[in-house]
């Protein structure tokens, strides 16, 4: 893993030294957005835009679930990384699931940033909204993403599902707030973590906002009411690496989510919803962190469980 300084690729690890052993996640650069105003820099267009993802990735996995919710697939094709990522970053190669870049056949993630911008400084991150005709990224940050697919393409796809209503906004942002910082982000911050009270404040606050969220889903459906919204979305990708690959792989260790049956059932109801379990991949979930992560796990070895269940039935209904 490592970074583009000056469009010059440096293999380095995430700096935790200078932060007292805590990882810091940086700023995502390209932040346009598709347009239907005709006369903008990345009108709304059919086929023209490419998403670049790994199946193993959280914030990737938003996208792709939120083009699969919304009638995108076929406006918006999809790249699929190799799950392993060490060295090179990100890479393009053989391995079943896995497409290999589709537009210019690179053989690096960086390749796509460096052909938008060739003296780019950034890390190389997935997803990201690629523009095939001015070949340049659209958009990098999975949370903008996610919002541009609920509506930005809807006169294309006539699907008019809201998976942000005005209405329910600060409610949204809300739990956002909580589950980005402590749970999202907040098992990265526990894995990545180089120090024991940097890793011990992490997890702390992480089972702190799952014991929280665990009573919410014993009042209500979902995390902003009886409406399914993005926010559950962004808690699904989370919850359903977590018994995986956070509690063994990131020490995310002082239960597990199928120890909370509300949570568990949640998880299950929206693994359970139409097109969604086709987006999840557990080789590629595993496979990308035991085997990337080689100072967490210097042998590479892949565990073969847990068994998941995520097939049972929910009864999130009653
Ligand atoms: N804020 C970004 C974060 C994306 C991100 O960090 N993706 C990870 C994969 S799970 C990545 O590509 N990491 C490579 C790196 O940091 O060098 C988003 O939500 O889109």
């Amino acid at each position: 893993m490592g970074l583009l300084v000056e469009g010059k690729w440096q293999d380095k690890w995430y700096d935790t030294d200078s932060t007292g052993g805590k990882f810091e996640r940086q700023a995502s650069q390209f932040r346009s957005w598709v347009s239907e105003d005709e006369d903008s820099e990345f009108p709304v267009a059919s086929g023209r835009y490419h998403l670049y993802v790994s199946l193993a990735c959280p914030w990737a996995h938003r996208a792709l679930i939120f083009r699969k919710l919304k009638g995108l697939e076929p406006h918006i094709d999809v790249s699929v990384m190799h799950p392993e990522m060490l060295e090179n970053g990100w890479e393009f190669g053989d391995y079943p699931g896995a497409t290999g870049d589709k537009l210019y056949g690179a053989d690096y993630m960086r390749d796509i940033y460096t052909r938008a911008k060739p003296d780019v400084t950034t890390r190389v991150t997935v997803p990201v909204l690629w523009d095939t005709h001015t070949q340049q990224i659209v958009n990098n940050e999975s949370a903008e993403i996610i919002r541009m697919f609920n509506s930005a393409f809807n006169s294309l796809t006539g699907d008019k599902q809201d998976f942000y209503p005005q209405a329910l906004r600060n409610d949204i942002e809300a739990v956002n707030e909580l589950v980005y910082h402590n749970i999202n982000n907040g098992v990265y911050k526990a894995g990545f973590a180089t120090t024991q009270q940097a890793y011990e404040e992490a997890v702390s606050a992480l089972f702190h906002a799952l014991d929280s969220l665990e009573v919410r889903l014993s009042e209500q459906r979902y995390l902003a009411g009886d409406t399914l919204t993005e926010a559950d979305w962004r808690l699904f990708t989370t919850l359903v690496r977590f018994d995986a690959v956070y509690h063994g792989h990131f020490k995310c260790n002082i239960r597990r989510i199928a120890d909370y049956p509300n949570l568990y059932g949640y998880l299950r109801e929206l693994y359970q919803y139409p097109g969604i379990a086709g987006t999840v991949n557990f080789d590629h979930i595993k496979r990308h962190y035991y085997y990337s992560h080689t100072m967490i796990n210097p042998t590479q070895v892949i565990p073969a469980g847990p068994e998941l269940g995520l097939d049972e039935p929910h009864r999130r209904g009653a």
